[in-house]
């Protein structure tokens, strides 16, 4: 399997060098040169199997470079520190499906990746005689899972940005109390759409990037949506009758949803996925009526989605562009002048015969918290929330929905408690951070700071 980028300038490369690149050096994102169609009976036996099995099945697909039990232990390994034996299990509550994608290291389903894409680094960087600085963006989660993806393997510095006081204090606390020398957080005084930009920004800057060997954590990393499209197959297969289904996805940076589409592209029976915003709803606004115009981030009680530019969606345009990267260039072009992109009516129309979409307000996302508790005594975390909000509001046709649950409510107590009335019990390795002494850097948001910060750590 070769990859190319979306805006066409790189020659085609294997899936290793594909991970190692992270940011396409053109300034576009990463993505196979075909996508694999998988028949409806390999869909449904593979979507059965344990779950480590089915990633080993799905991803040999596109890492046709990394020899094949090299490619097993990695995934086996990757999966142990989870502490579910379903890795991701399915529950049924009240008539939606909820698939729990937090029972990895940090509580959120950024784990899925991340736990595999450390070990992917490790092993490559082994390999290849190396070293990597791993900067990254993070609105909460990504952070405290990439550190714990390297933390403790060698050649490897890490160094994450999150919006200064912007996260959940759990969050901060899982990322700061790290003191291992190699791990740097940097609190921006900005939000996460400035520490995505400044990162995206170095990440752009060839000779820097070169000279400190820069590794991308954040969904940009092709690694990351490809072990995210498992759990896709892995929740049809749960399902007690093999259908068309409806996955609802809490989105973001559009990463997790983007897994979704690639799933269906490989052939899962996906009748829609349903893309949940917060109040931060371009993507909603882009889905339901092709309005994709910059606003301003407002800080919601589901913090990891507060965002504007969501990466992955330049993945997707991709594809709606009919894989033309002259048109993704324009596309970002005319973004990057007029703060908005233009969609004719037939791409308009295609997007939603793909997709159905709900924005989810503050006051609506907590009262499905506190409804959701006391009709099942199952608490979500506010992320879900906005998911199954939109499940039970959209889903009007009597399909089956899967609503993907992205992070443990524990991570978002005060949210919940105002939502349920109780504290939510903290599971021990959050209770262990109580304090703990933390290290952060404070900064404001400019990418020249950062650069200086990294020259000055990285070894
Ligand atoms: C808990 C949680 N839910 C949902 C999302 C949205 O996912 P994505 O960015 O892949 O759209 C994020 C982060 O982005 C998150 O941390
Ligand atoms: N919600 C994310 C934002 C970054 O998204 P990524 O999937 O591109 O890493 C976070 O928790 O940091």
């Amino acid at each position: 399997m070769k990859y190319l980028s979306t805006r066409g300038s790189i020659a085609p490369i294997g899936f290793k060098d594909a991970v190692m690149m992270g940011l396409a050096t053109d300034g576009g994102l990463i993505l196979p040169e075909s996508i694999p169609h998988l028949d409806r009976a390999t869909v449904a036996a593979w979507s059965k199997l344990p779950y480590r099995e089915l990633a080993f099945n799905i991803i040999s697909l596109f890492a046709t470079d990394i020899p094949k039990q090299d490619l097993k232990e990695l995934i086996d390994r990757s999966y142990a520190s989870f502490n579910h034996a379903d890795t991701t299990p399915l529950v049924k509550k009240n008539g939606v499906y909820i698939l729990e994608l937090f029972h990895g290291p940090t509580l959120a389903f950024k784990d899925v990746a991340l736990q595999l894409l450390g070990n992917l680094f490790e092993y490559l960087l082994k390999e290849r005689g190396q070293k990597m600085n791993i900067l990254g963006a993070t609105s909460g989660d990504t952070g405290s899972a990439a550190i714990a993806g390297v933390r403790g393997k060698e050649n490897i510095n890490i160094f994450i940005l999150h919006p200064h006081l912007k996260t959940s204090p759990i969050q901060a606390r899982q990322m700061t109390t790290v003191l291992d020398a190699n791990v740097h957080n940097i609190a921006v005084k900005g939000t996460f759409d400035d520490c995505q930009d400044i990162v995206k920004t170095l990440f752009n800057d060839l000779p820097f990037k070169e000279k400190y060997a820069l590794g991308a954590v954040n969904s940009i990393n092709w690694a990351r949506v490809l072990a995210q499209v498992v759990y896709y197959f892995y929740a049809w297969g749960r399902l007690p009758e093999q259908e068309e289904v409806i996955f609802s996805v809490p989105t973001g940076n559009f990463g997790d949803i983007f897994a979704g589409y690639l799933a269906k592209r490989m052939g899962l029976p996906v009748k829609k996925l349903l893309l949940a915003t917060n109040e931060n709803n371009i993507l909603s606004r882009f889905v339901a009526s092709g309005d994709y115009s910059l606003g301003q981030v407002v800080q919601t009680v589901s913090p990891s989605m507060d965002i504007q530019l969501a990466s992955n969606l330049e993945r997707y345009l991709y594809y709606l562009f009919n894989e033309n990267p002259a048109r993704v260039r324009e596309a970002f072009a005319e973004l990057r002048q007029t703060g908005r992109i233009v969609f004719s009516a037939e791409e308009q129309k295609q997007v939603q015969s793909e997709f159905l979409t709900c924005s989810v307000g503050e006051a609506e996302t907590l009262k499905t918290i506190a409804d959701f508790y006391r009709e099942t005594g199952y608490t979500l975390d506010p992320h879900t929330a906005v998911g199954v909000h939109g499940a039970l509001k959209c889903v009007t046709d009597g399909s089956s929905a899967v609503c993907l649950a992205t992070a443990h409510p524990a991570k978002f107590g005060e949210a919940v408690e105002k939502a349920v009335g109780a504290p939510t019990p903290l599971p021990p390795q959050l209770a262990a951070l109580a304090g703990l002494e933390t290290r952060c850097e404070v900064m404001d948001a400019d990418k020249d700071l950062v650069k200086a910060f990294l020259e000055a750590k990285a070894n």
